[in-house]
C-alpha cells in the first residue's frame, strides 16, 4: 500500500481512498458518541450549517469544539461525552479540523474518520479493502499536527505490518502541542480526562465511515 500523509490545504483533488485523521479531539469524539450510543454524526460545514440542520431536526444534538455556546448540546471533549446517554440519537458536529478535512474529501470513494481509540479497526478494514494507495489527512496545525501524523503513520503500519509497535506513536501523541494545549487550559470545553481517552489504544472495536447521503457528509460506525 502507498500511504501519502497530506495536510487539509494540499488536498487539491479528492483522493480514491481518504483516512481523516484528527485524534485531538475530533475522532476520539465521534467514537465515544457512538459508544453512548449514537446513531450517526452529520459533518456541518459552519456553526451556522450546524444550528440550521438542528433547527431542521429538533431531535438532533449539535456539537462543537471550543467553549459551550447557545444551541449547542454537547462540546468536541470525550471525557465529557462519556456520562451522555445518546442512545439512538443523531448528532451534527462541527471543529476547527477534523470535520473540515472530512468535507475536505467527500468526493473519495472511502472515506475513514480515525484516531487511535479505532486505530486497529481502521487498519483491519484497509487491509481487507486492499488498495494501493491511502491518503492520510492530517487534520491539525495544517498537516503539522504530531498527534494525528503520528497516529496516521501508526494506522499504516498496521495496515501492512501487523506487529508495528504503538508505543512510540503513542508518546509523540502526548508530547504533541496540542496535548499540552488541552492539559494547560488553552483549549476551552476540556475534561481533564480528555488526553488520556485520546491516546486509548483500540478502545472501541469499529471503523468509523463516512458517505455522502442526500448531500451531507454522515459518519457511520462500521463493524468488520
Ligand atoms: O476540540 C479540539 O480539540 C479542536 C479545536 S481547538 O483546537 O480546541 O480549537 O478541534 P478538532 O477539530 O477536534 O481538532
Ligand atoms: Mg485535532
Amino acid at each position: 500500500m502507498d500511504a501519502r500523509f497530506v495536510g487539509i490545504p494540499e488536498l487539491v483533488e479528492a483522493p480514491s481512498v481518504a483516512v481523516v485523521v484528527d485524534v485531538m479531539r475530533a475522532f476520539t469524539v465521534a467514537a465515544w458518541a457512538f459508544a453512548q450510543g449514537a446513531e450517526k454524526i452529520v459533518l456541518a460545514e459552519s456553526l451556522d450549517d450546524a444550528l440550521a440542520l438542528k433547527a431542521r431536526h429538533p431531535d438532533w444534538l449539535a456539537l462543537k469544539d471550543g467553549p459551550a455556546a447557545p444551541g449547542f448540546d454537547l462540546v468536541n471533549s470525550p471525557g465529557l461525552l462519556q456520562s451522555a446517554d445518546l442512545g439512538g440519537r443523531t448528532l451534527v458536529q462541527k471543529t476547527t479540523a477534523g470535520t473540515v478535512g472530512v468535507l475536505a474529501v467527500k468526493e473519495a470513494s472511502l472515506v475513514l474518520c480515525a484516531s487511535f481509540v479505532v486505530a486497529e479497526a481502521t487498519a483491519r478494514l484497509l487491509r481487507a479493502r486492499k488498495n494501493d494507495g491511502v491518503t492520510f489527512v492530517v487534520t491539525g496545525e495544517d498537516g503539522q499536527a504530531d498527534e494525528d501524523l503520528a497516529c496516521a503513520q501508526y494506522i499504516a503500519g498496521r495496515t501492512t505490518e501487523a506487529g508495528t509497535d504503538a508505543a512510540g506513536f503513542l508518546r509523540r501523541a502526548a508530547e504533541s502541542r496540542a496535548a499540552a494545549e488541552l492539559t494547560e487550559g488553552v483549549r476551552q470545553g476540556v475534561h481533564p480526562d480528555d488526553v488520556a481517552l485520546c491516546l486509548e489504544l483500540d478502545r472501541f472495536p469499529f471503523a468509523m465511515v463516512a458517505t455522502l447521503e442526500d448531500s451531507l457528509m454522515v459518519l457511520r460506525p462500521f463493524r468488520s
